[in-house]
């Protein structure tokens, strides 16, 4: 197996079928047609009420790097796959597209496009892979973050997972995108390197086993640094783990900050409400209880109805992995094509399963705020050239309910999918991961605590303009009828 291809380059990282699409479109010379792809994506992840949308920063610098290098297209040539002509385009391929995309940290629901691009057949179609494997595992983890930090409240928790997680890009995406939603700090130092995450870390039982006794590790590690934190339950938390770090605490006294202890076993609510009551006897009242081992939010929610007097939570493979649903299914459809009279023409995939059928036409998505309280009334994904700021009053209807429809007043539109390539240039300046965390928290605020909460949320309205339904419904009939006729 050759990993080493010193101009090795993301450019292959796709399925092979957008290439053979590829090869077609541009042997029979409509490469160059216009189209626009969406993606979204169709159920909630983990039955939330919202996802945190993460992932535009990998996007970026995707389109930023993305041209083919020899070792690429000499492989993309071993295959016998593809012409030389087609290989000769690809060896040049340059990005002149145009990428809308909500900004991270932003709230996104189902039904709704995140990321849209717009150019030639040839380019949307290479992209499509790369983006969908973006945007199903950041999301995914921003949401499960955001998830337990709601629960965790104005507590510190820490993201653990890279030993957990699938693979090294996993667990460096994973971790930014866990900082999106909520998380305070990593243990994962290249993410604080590369993207400036605060780093924080205590020690494993292998320092203890390593001493072959509590308070002799305890020592040696308080003696090396001054921030203490000591894992409490190598051989027994109760009567041996805490003591220990007790009375290493008081012989170095002011020589260390001694941060509290950690407990990753047992039962944590019992031990740390036990070692609570040990440490202020002791005098520590200030010290924290850290706790890890498979945490989530359902055992966090519950260690806290328990009382567990835990201040400080780590959180490593439920987190990383998006334990208990493993991909968002977000999908990347055409809604617009380019026809042989040079007109862009909506399209639709149809589908029995009306879940599956998509929303023709090029679509912006606003979201509705009302302007008394504050609060997001919904979102009103419309065609491009609508803009519902020019109204005063907004009907607004659910596309597979119409009856149920309510009119807004005195609202405020916010359009979400903003420019980031134009023609291929970057005309987005990416805000802070700091900023981007803030944004999340305020959009959060703005919305109702019935679609917060973590489990059986209200489901938050997604709905299409009046423009936006109509042409799908002329189109679903439109296909309908032409199929008919093939009968
Ligand atoms: N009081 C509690 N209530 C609910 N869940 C708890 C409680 N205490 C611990 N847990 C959770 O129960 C699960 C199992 O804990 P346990 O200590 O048995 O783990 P373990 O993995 O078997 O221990 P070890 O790490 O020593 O192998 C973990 O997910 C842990 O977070
Ligand atoms: O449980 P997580 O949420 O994934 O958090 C990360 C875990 O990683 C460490 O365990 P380690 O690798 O030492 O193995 P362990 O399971 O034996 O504790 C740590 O002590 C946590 O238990
Ligand atoms: O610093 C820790 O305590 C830590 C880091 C990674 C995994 N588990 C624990």
């Amino acid at each position: 197996m050759k990993f080493l291809y010193p101009d090795d380059s993301p450019a292959l990282h796709m399925d092979a079928y957008e290439l053979t699409m590829m090869q077609t479109y541009w042997q029979q010379g409509i490469g160059n047609r216009r189209a626009v792809f969406e993606t979204f994506f169709r159920k909630m992840p983990f039955e939330n009420g919202y996802a945190v949308f993460a992932g535009l920063d990998h996007i970026i610098r995707y389109i930023n790097q993305l041209h083919f290098t020899d070792s690429d297209i000499e492989y993309l040539r071993s295959t016998g796959q593809f012409n030389d002509e087609f290989l000769d385009y690809l060896a040049h391929f340059e990005f002149h597209g145009n990428i809308r995309s909500m900004a991270e940290g932003e709230l996104v629901f189902n039904h709704e496009p995140i990321v849209q691009v717009e150019g030639t057949l040839l380019e949307t179609q290479l992209v499509e892979t790369a983006i969908l494997n973006v945007i199903n595992y950041q999301i995914m983890v921003a949401t499960k973050a955001a998830r337990i930090k709601s629960i965790v409240g104005d507590q510190t928790v820490m993201e653990f997972g890279t030993r957990r997680a699938q693979e090294f890009d996993a667990a460096l995406w994973g971790t930014r995108a866990a900082y999106i939603g909520g998380f305070d700090a990593t243990s994962n130092v290249r993410a604080g390197k590369l993207f400036g995450i605060p780093i924080s870390g205590t020690h494993a039982h292998a320092l203890v086993q390593t001493y072959r006794n509590d308070y002799e590790a305890f020592k040696a590690y308080a003696q090396t640094h001054h921030d203490c934190v000591f894992l409490v339950d190598t051989y027994d938390t109760l009567k041996s783990g805490v003591p220990s770090a007790i009375r290493v605490a008081r012989e170095m006294g002011d020589q260390i900050n001694f941060v509290g202890v950690r407990i990753d076993s047992g039962d944590m609510a019992y031990l740390s409400k036990k070692v609570r009551e040990m440490l202020d006897d002791a005098g520590f009242p200030d010290a924290k209880i850290i706790a890890s081992n498979d945490l989530d939010e359902k055992t966090i929610s519950n260690l806290k109805m328990q009382g567990a007097k835990i201040d400080t939570w780590g959180v490593g493979t439920k987190l990383i992995t998006a334990f208990d649903q493993p991909t968002l299914g977000a999908v990347y459809k055409m809604v617009s094509v380019e026809n042989d009279a040079g007109e862009m023409v909506d399209t639709i995939k149809l589908s029995n399963n009306v879940a599956k059928m998509s929303t023709p036409g090029k679509h912006q998505v606003w979201r509705i705020t009302d302007r008394q309280d504050g609060k997001s009334e919904g979102d009103y994904v419309t065609l491009s050239d609508e803009d519902p700021r020019q109204l005063d009053s907004l009907f607004m209807f659910d596309p597979n309910y119409t009856f149920l429809n309510k009119t807004v007043v005195d609202f405020e539109a916010r359009p979400l999918l903003q420019d980031i390539f134009i023609d291929g240039q970057q005309v987005y300046t990416e805000p802070s991961l700091e900023e981007i965390r803030a944004a999340k928290q305020r959009h959060l605020d703005k919305l109702w605590d019935e679609y917060k909460r973590d489990l059986n949320p209200e489901v938050y309205p997604v709905d299409l303009s009046q423009k936006c339904y109509d042409n799908k419904m002329k189109m679903i009939q439109q296909i309908h009828e032409k199929v008919r006729k093939l009968h």
